[in-house]
């Protein structure tokens, strides 16, 4: 038997020719994917693209109508949401249970010891607990908040609950970590401090799937982007070779100047 001319590509999450109809609407129309271990992948399209259905899709919030996803290999296609999460596949923003009159630590305390599957201390006050607090800590320290630890958490401004949500998808040990739009409803200078936690996710190479509106911060973290236009990916690569993708400024005609501009 002749040898395959191409070994198959490793991936962390395959995503093959997943569907998902809304009544007549395709949403998702045969979208295949790959994102490798270690990567920075942004998930790029223009609005009503099929973008967060796809992500509701590989977090478990939606099933799909067809198709597969593989996780480390393994088909994930009909697990639970929790299922995945305790897997490694979390998707940040999803976790609303941000308790306002708590302090930013002990929001992360809660969430390390909720990973447990069954604490042995689970009676114990969580102060008795050393490892999750040395573990909430590192978190803290991860997306930038050691000094905002003891602040309530209803006190914080949008940008800063954004950091603790990413703050507790950190404390479920994600090995991949889907975000939706981390930037949204952000100004400036918040944008630019969640840019900064992001590269520091990833110089930690954590494995990113990002979907992102802001061109400028997807051109600046991505790894590889992928371009999905009505359901359909139409171009994967790295953010020069979607910058120069035909297809992708066609698909992007109205923002042509946000793709060549941006990042560049
Ligand atoms: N629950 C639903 N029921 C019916 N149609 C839906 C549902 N969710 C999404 N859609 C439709 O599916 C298509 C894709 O929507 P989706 O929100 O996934 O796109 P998107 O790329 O994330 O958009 P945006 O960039 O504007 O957030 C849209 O036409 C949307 O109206």
């Amino acid at each position: 038997m002749a040898a395959p001319s191409r070994l198959p590509e490793l991936a962390l999450l395959q995503v093959h020719r997943l569907v998902k109809r809304f009544g007549a609407l395709t949403a998702t129309d045969e979208a295949s994917l790959a994102v490798h271990a270690g990567e920075t992948h942004a998930l790029i399209g223009p609005n009503g693209a099929g973008k967060t259905t796809l992500i509701h899709q590989i977090s478990g919030a939606l099933a799909p109508d067809g198709g597969g996803l593989f996780f480390d290999g393994e088909d994930v296609t009909a697990l639970s949401m929790p299922q995945r999460v305790r897997g490694g596949l979390v998707r940040s923003f999803q976790i609303t249970s941000i308790y306002r009159r708590f302090t930013v630590l002990d929001n992360v305390v809660l969430a390390v010891l909720a990973r447990r599957p069954a604490p042995p201390s689970w009676w114990r006050p969580a102060r008795a607990d050393e490892a999750a607090y040395a573990d909430a800590e590192a978190m803290l320290a991860l997306v930038g908040m050691t000094t905002m630890a003891d602040r309530v958490a209803g006190s914080l401004a949008h940008g800063e609950q954004r950091q603790l949500e990413i703050a507790l998808a950190l404390a479920a040990r994600p090995r991949l970590l889907l975000l939706d739009e981390p930037m949204a409803g952000m100004g400036p200078d918040e944008s630019a401090r969640m840019v900064e936690l992001l590269s520091a996710l990833k110089a930690q190479r954590l494995t990113l799937l990002l979907v992102e509106h802001d061109m400028d911060a997807v051109f600046r973290l991505a790894d590889r982007v992928s371009v999905l236009v009505s359901g359909r990916v139409i171009a994967t690569g790295t953010p020069d070779e979607i910058r120069g993708d035909a297809a992708v400024r066609q698909a992007y005609l109205g923002d042509e100047t946000d793709l060549a501009e941006e990042g560049a």
